[in-house]
């Protein structure tokens, strides 16, 4: 069996049930395994359990079955090996912007001196964008900026492994998408591991190497692992432009929509749900149809029950 950097084995959750009657199985089965520098994205129906297993690998919350292997070591317990971003930005509120990053870098490197933690924290800082606002206070800050800061404390202490749960969730499109490109550009600098909950598709075709989709809960599943066939040098402006996009996103969406409530029937048909299967739609043959490029129309996983927005191949 091939060994990935993070390797998931058998992972399952579940709940004790109300007096008399039956547990609830969150999920169960769940094997995948990340390489060191992937970018990995999580998408399935609210519920199904993305933030249990992202709770499980920051070492947050325990499985009820399962192990989780990071770098040859299994996990237990949190551990600055593990940088996790909420939604919610958590910030100490009394500091700096530069002094919450410096908090954690000093953590991570007792050593060093106070002007290599300066500069550490700054360069990180400067990578989003933040190189005017060093000496803030969170209250000063905006949404999307106070968000960014918790993505520079959370890269400069290069963990092995940095879990993203939706931390984008709580901006408005155009802050959104600024920081995708600014997610995009730090990882592509800095080659970081990234597992990531989102529910937005078009987010996940531009960040990610690989997409994972979860079934329905209970007893939700990894049902597929799709592969971003795109070129890693994607950006926001021009990713639409590529027809495998469409093939991807139209895949997503179908996933989404029609097939993520009938992981049962993949089950029945011979998928082992040990080995999720791996899909390539960008390789595969044309879209039927063209969703609104991204920068249009962002489909979100918790809508996805609403009717994808097409317009027909003449138009787009
Ligand atoms: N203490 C608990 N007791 C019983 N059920 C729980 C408990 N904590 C969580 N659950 C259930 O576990 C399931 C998975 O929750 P989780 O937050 O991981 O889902 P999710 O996929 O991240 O959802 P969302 O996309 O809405 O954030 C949910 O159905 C939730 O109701």
């Amino acid at each position: 069996m091939t060994q990935h950097f993070l390797q998931v084995e058998g992972l399952a959750k579940r709940f004790p049930g109300p007096k008399g009657k039956d547990d609830l199985t969150v999920f169960e089965n769940i094997h995948f395994g990340i390489d060191k520098g992937e970018f990995v994205c999580i998408i399935g129906h609210s519920g199904c359990g993305k933030t249990t297993i992202l709770n499980v690998l920051a070492g947050l919350d325990e499985a009820s079955d399962g192990t989780v292997i990071m770098d040859g070591k299994e996990i237990y317990g949190p551990s600055l090996d593990r940088g996790v971003v909420f939604q919610g930005h958590a910030l100490l509120p009394w500091l700096t912007t530069l002094k919450n990053v410096e908090f954690g870098v000093r953590s991570r490197w007792p050593g060093w001196s106070a002007q290599q933690i300066e500069e550490h924290s700054t360069k990180y800082l400067e990578m989003v964008g933040l190189g005017s606002a060093l000496h803030k206070k969170p209250s000063e800050l905006s949404g999307g900026m106070k968000q960014r800061v918790g993505i520079a404390r959370a890269f400069a202490i290069q963990p092995k492994m940095l879990l993203l749960d939706e931390p984008f969730g709580a901006l408005d499109a155009l802050t959104r998408g600024t920081i995708q490109d600014e997610l995009l550009g730090i990882v592509q600098a800095t080659h970081q591991t990234v597992f990531m909950i989102t529910h937005d598709v078009d987010e996940a075709i531009l960040l990610a190497d690989k997409i994972m989709l979860m079934s329905n809960g209970p007893y939700a599943k990894i049902a597929e692992i799709v592969e971003v066939t795109m070129p890693r040098d994607r950006t926001r402006s021009t990713i639409h432009h590529d027809p495998q996009y469409y093939r991807i996103r139209n895949h997503l969406v179908d996933f989404l929509v029609n097939r993520s409530k009938d992981f049962a029937g993949a089950a029945a048909a011979g998928h082992d749900a040990r080995h999720p299967p791996v899909v390539r739609p960008g390789l595969e043959g044309s879209a039927e149809v063209v969703p609104m490029p991204a920068h249009l129309q962002s489909l979100s996983a918790k809508d996805a029950d609403r009717p994808a927005p097409l317009v027909s191949k003449a138009s787009a």
